[in-house]
C-alpha cells in the first residue's frame, strides 16, 4: 500500500452564521467562499432564514446551547485559529458566541450583519448594544459597511471623511481593527489599526452583477487569507479583488439581487495560470529544436496564448522581448507574461471573434518553401495583401480578419508578402500554445530535410 503523501497543513477556519436558503449569502456563501480560496471551511449554524434573492420571509434562531455545542464539536476536534460571525440576530446568541470566542481563544472578524440587502432584518435592534459590548471587543477586525459602520459608531457616514471618524470610533469600542467597506461610498475601502492609529485605503472598481452575499463573502475572503498568512493590507486587497470578481461573474439565478459567484471569481486565475503554464512548455520546445532558428524572422518571432473569452491585450500571455536568433540558437528574451505583445496578440484577438476554440498563434519567417511546407502537410492556408489595407486600421487585426473571411472560417496558416519596409510573415494559428510550437518545429524540420 502507498503512503499518502504529507501535505502541507490547509488551513481550518470557521464561519459562525445563518442559513439562506436562497444559497446567496450567510453560511453558503462563507463556505463556498473557503473552498474557492482551499483553506477548510467549518460552520456554526446560528440561524436558518427562508431566504431567496428578494429577501427574507423568515427567520429561525437556534438555541444558543446548540450554536456553543456546534463550536465545541468542531473546535474539541480541529484546530481552528481564525473564524468569523455573520447573523447573529439575538442578545443571548450574542452573548453565547462572544463567550465561545474567548473560550476557544478564537482569532475573530466579525461582519456586524444587521440587514439583507434585498430586505430584512437580521439583528434585532436591542441587540445592537449587545454586539458593541460583548463581541466587539473580542474581534481582530470588523468589517461593516458604511450603513453598519453608522450604527456600530452612533453617526451618519455618507463621505470618506465620515468613514474614518466611525472606523476610529469603532476601533476605541474595542475592535483592534477597523475595516469600513465602500461598496456604498466611492469604492474605496478603509482600513483603520488602533495599534498604529494608521489608516490605508484599499481602492476598487465598481462592477456591474448581482451583489448578494457579497457582504458574507468579503468577511470570508478576509478570514481566508488572514488565515493563509496574508497581513491585514494585503488580506483586505486580496479579498476586495475577489469580491469584484465575485460580483462581476454573479448567477443570474432568482428575481431579486442576483448572488456573487465565488468559484466564478477564481475561474479567470487559474484559466491564467494554466496559460503560463502551457506557454513556457511551448518555449522550451522552440529552444530546444535544432532547427526551429531558421523559421525566425528579421523582427523576431513570438508565440502567444489567450484565456477562454480575451478581450485585451492583458488577456493574451507571450515573450517578453519575443524569441530571437543567438549564435544559431532560439532564445527567449524575456519572461512569458501577459501584456508582452501586440501583433501576435491582436493575431489572437482578431480570430477569437470567429472561433473561440482558437487562442494561440505564432508568428514564423515567411518563405516559398515554408508554404509549400504547409501545403504538402495540407494547413488550411488564407493570405491578406497590405496594399488593400483601408486606412485607419491595425493591420494585424484587418489581415486577420480579411484572411479569415476569404478562407470560411479561421485557417491554420495566415501569411502575406509584405510591403514597404515591412517583412513578409506566416502565422501558424491552433488552440494552444503547444500545438502552434509543435507545428512550427515539424514545419522546420521538413523544410530542412527538403533542403538537404
Ligand atoms: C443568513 C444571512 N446572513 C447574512 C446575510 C447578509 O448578507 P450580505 O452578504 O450582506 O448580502 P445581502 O443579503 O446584503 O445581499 C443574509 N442576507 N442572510
Ligand atoms: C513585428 C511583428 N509582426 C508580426 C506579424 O505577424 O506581422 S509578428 C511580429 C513580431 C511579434 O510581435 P509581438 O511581440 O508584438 O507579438
Amino acid at each position: 500500500m502507498t503512503e499518502k503523501p504529507s501535505k502541507i497543513r490547509t488551513p481550518i477556519v470557521m464561519t459562525i452564521a445563518g442559513s439562506d436558503s436562497g444559497g446567496g449569502a450567510g453560511i453558503a456563501a462563507d463556505l463556498k467562499t473557503f473552498a474557492a480560496l482551499g483553506v477548510h471551511g467549518t460552520c456554526a449554524i446560528t440561524s436558518v432564514t427562508a431566504q431567496n434573492t428578494t429577501g427574507v420571509l423568515e427567520t429561525f434562531d437556534l438555541a444558543p446551547e446548540t450554536i456553543a455545542s456546534q463550536i465545541e464539536a468542531v473546535c474539541s476536534d480541529m484546530e481552528v485559529k481564525w473564524a468569523k460571525t455573520g447573523m447573529l440576530s439575538s442578545s443571548e446568541i450574542i452573548r453565547e458566541v462572544a463567550k465561545e470566542v474567548r473560550k476557544q481563544k478564537l482569532f475573530l472578524v466579525l461582519d456586524p450583519v444587521m440587514a439583507a440587502e434585498a430586505g430584512g432584518d437580521l439583528l434585532r435592534k436591542e441587540a445592537l448594544s449587545v454586539l458593541i459590548e460583548d463581541l466587539l471587543p473580542t474581534c481582530k477586525v470588523t468589517t461593516p459597511n458604511a450603513s453598519e459602520a453608522g450604527a456600530l459608531a452612533g453617526m451618519e457616514v455618507k463621505t470618506p471623511e465620515d468613514a474614518k471618524i466611525a472606523a476610529r470610533k469603532i476601533a476605541d469600542l474595542g475592535a483592534e481593527a477597523v475595516i469600513i467597506t465602500g461598496g456604498h461610498l466611492d469604492a474605496t475601502d478603509l482600513i483603520y489599526e488602533a495599534a498604529s492609529e494608521t489608516f490605508t485605503l484599499v481602492p476598487g472598481t465598481f462592477v456591474k452583477g448581482g451583489t448578494h452575499g457579497s457582504g458574507c463573502t468579503y468577511s470570508a475572503s478576509l478570514t481566508a487569507f488572514l488565515a493563509s498568512g496574508e497581513s491585514l493590507e494585503g488580506a483586505a486587497r486580496k479579498a476586495k479583488k475577489f469580491v469584484e470578481q465575485a460580483i462581476l461573474r454573479s448567477l443570474p439565478a432568482g428575481k431579486g439581487v442576483h448572488p456573487v459567484n465565488q468559484l466564478g471569481a477564481i475561474l479567470e486565475e487559474k484559466e491564467r495560470y494554466l496559460v503560463l503554464r502551457e506557454l513556457k512548455e511551448a518555449v522550451l520546445i522552440l529552444e530546444s529544436n535544432p532547427n526551429f532558428p531558421d523559421l525566425i524572422p528579421e523582427v523576431g518571432c513570438n508565440i502567444g496564448m489567450a484565456i477562454p473569452e480575451a478581450d485585451s491585450y492583458e488577456d493574451v500571455a507571450a515573450v517578453e522581448g519575443r524569441i530571437v536568433r543567438c549564435r544559431g540558437r532560439a532564445v527567449a528574451v524575456g519572461c512569458v507574461d501577459f501584456g508582452a505583445s501586440r501583433h501576435v496578440a491582436r493575431i489572437i484577438l482578431a480570430s477569437l471573434r470567429y472561433n473561440s476554440q482558437i487562442r494561440a498563434a505564432i508568428n514564423i519567417k515567411y518563405s516559398e518553401e515554408a508554404l509549400e511546407a504547409c501545403r504538402e502537410m495540407k494547413l488550411g492556408i488564407s493570405s491578406f495583401d497590405r496594399a488593400e489595407e483601408p486606412k485607419n486600421t491595425r493591420t494585424m487585426d484587418w489581415g486577420t480578419a480579411e484572411a479569415i473571411k476569404k478562407y470560411g472560417g479561421v485557417p491554420k496558416v495566415i501569411y502575406d508578402k509584405g510591403g514597404p519596409g515591412k517583412e513578409p510573415m506566416i502565422r501558424l494559428l491552433g488552440t494552444g500554445a503547444t500545438e502552434v510550437a509543435e507545428l512550427a518545429v515539424k514545419l522546420a524540420e521538413r523544410i530542412r530535410q527538403k533542403s538537404r
